[in-house]
């Protein structure tokens, strides 16, 4: 019930909801009563327990956490309100991926550089998963995008001060533990190297590497596609120590850029999953390879909409492609600060517009814990979990 509220009270008026209901004849506050019902009702197609494999850390930040903090370091913001600073913050239509990831100039400088405020993100982020119904989640963030020292350059036009990438993973790991013990949910994090500094990418490995067993699963390559589509050779030489280690790859790829891009990704790069990938379709042979090898695809409906990356016409996703060919993939929010959303949203969109069943739902949940990034003993234990609420565990009676 508490999403639900908080989602209706702060969704209403957003672009992505705004079209959920563009059929509606309804006007006023009628429609308002309308559409807070539709919610209510859709937001929960699927609410059983869920795996989420694409979620940014710094994509996932409550607005009131933002004030709070902003308020607490005497940073001024454009607005104090929850309602204002929500409506800065997000995507108002779909956009283009360089317009969607300017947002995060919006707020990023309040956060970056404090300890307190990292350690809330990922406590808080961690409850907000635990109520949406997702029993594990990998979520992700540049270690660099919120340090202070030991980064070129310093991000968000902060003064030099002491908080290193090093320690952001600590805190990060701190609050996710803190987390889990509180919300009774697994959660483990990914280190994303950034495609426009690839000067930091063999920080970002060394990082993975040092924190192994403290709840770093794997290595991400995020940032601006549309900008430069080859992977840079220092990103190349991260990606090799991360698989000579054992330190699991996924890619942002084929969001935005060409099939070329994931080729790379999966074949230079080594990536076991493909962050969004929805023009690998484009290319039917890298397609049909991609799904004979089982590859991994995190897909995420709201975002590829409002960033542009997939045609408006959620009729026309490749979500659809993929789950009639039977494609290994996951339905995630990526950025849902950003485009005002929240997982049930995803489902609820894959639901009403894609044609998804409860059956799908199940499946895809099994293939995301199957495609997790957790040792092979845990990810049993996931997967059994995941048959056990879902009905399906198999009788072991003659
Ligand atoms: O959908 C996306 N595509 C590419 N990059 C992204 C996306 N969402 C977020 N980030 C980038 O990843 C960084 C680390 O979390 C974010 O700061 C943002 O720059």
């Amino acid at each position: 019930m508490h999403i639900i509220a908080r989602r209706a009270a702060i969704g209403f008026g957003s672009p992505v909801l705004g079209s959920l209901c563009t059929s509606s004849r309804h006007t006023g506050s009628r429609r308002l009563f309308t559409v807070m019902a539709e919610l209510s009702t859709e937001q929960v197609v699927f609410n059983k327990p869920k795996v989420e494999l694409h979620v940014h850390l710094d994509g996932a930040i409550r607005v009131q956490t933002i004030l709070d903090v902003a308020k607490r370091r005497g940073i001024p913001l454009p607005a104090n309100t929850v309602e204002e600073m929500t409506q800065i913050i997000i995507l108002q239509q779909p956009a283009t991926l360089t317009k969607f990831l300017g947002k995060f100039a919006e707020y990023m400088h309040v956060v970056a550089g404090d300890r307190e405020a990292i350690k809330r993100i990922a406590y808080e982020f961690v409850e907000d998963k635990a109520k949406e119904g997702v029993i594990y989640v990998e979520v992700r963030y540049s270690p660099h995008f919120l340090a202070n020292t030991k980064v070129d350059p310093i991000p968000w036009n902060q003064k030099e001060g002491d908080l290193s990438p090093d320690e952001v993973v600590h805190l990060v790991n701190e609050g996710l533990s803190k987390g889990e013990r509180a919300f009774n949910i697994k959660a483990r994090s990914i280190l994303c190297c950034m495609r426009h500094m690839p000067s930091w990418s063999m920080d970002v490995v060394e990082l993975c590497k040092k924190y192994h067993h403290g709840g770093v699963v794997a290595i991400d390559l995020a940032g601006d596609e549309s900008l430069n589509c080859e992977a840079n050779p220092e990103h190349r030489n991260a990606y090799e120590e991360a698989e000579r280690c054992g330190i699991h790859r996924t890619v942002h790829a084929g969001e935005v850029g060409p099939p070329s891009v994931v080729k790379e990704a999966v074949e230079v790069l080594k990536a076991e999953r493909v962050g969004h990938g929805y023009r690998t379709l484009e290319d039917q042979v890298l397609y049909k390879n991609l799904l004979a090898q089982n590859m991994h695809f995190e897909v995420c409906p709201i975002s590829s909409k409002l960033t542009g990356a997939c045609d408006p016409d959620f009729t026309k996703h490749p979500a659809i492609t993929f789950r009639k060919d039977k494609a290994n993939y996951s339905l995630n929010t990526d950025d849902p600060l950003i485009f005002n959303s929240t997982l049930h949203l995803d489902y609820s969109t894959a639901h009403k517009y894609m044609g998804f069943t409860e059956e799908e739902f199940k499946r895809l949940n099994i293939s995301s814990a199957q495609s997790c990034f957790l040792p092979e003993t845990e990810k049993k234990q996931l997967v059994h979990r995941l048959h056990e609420a879902y009905g399906m565990v198999r009788s072991t009676a003659f």
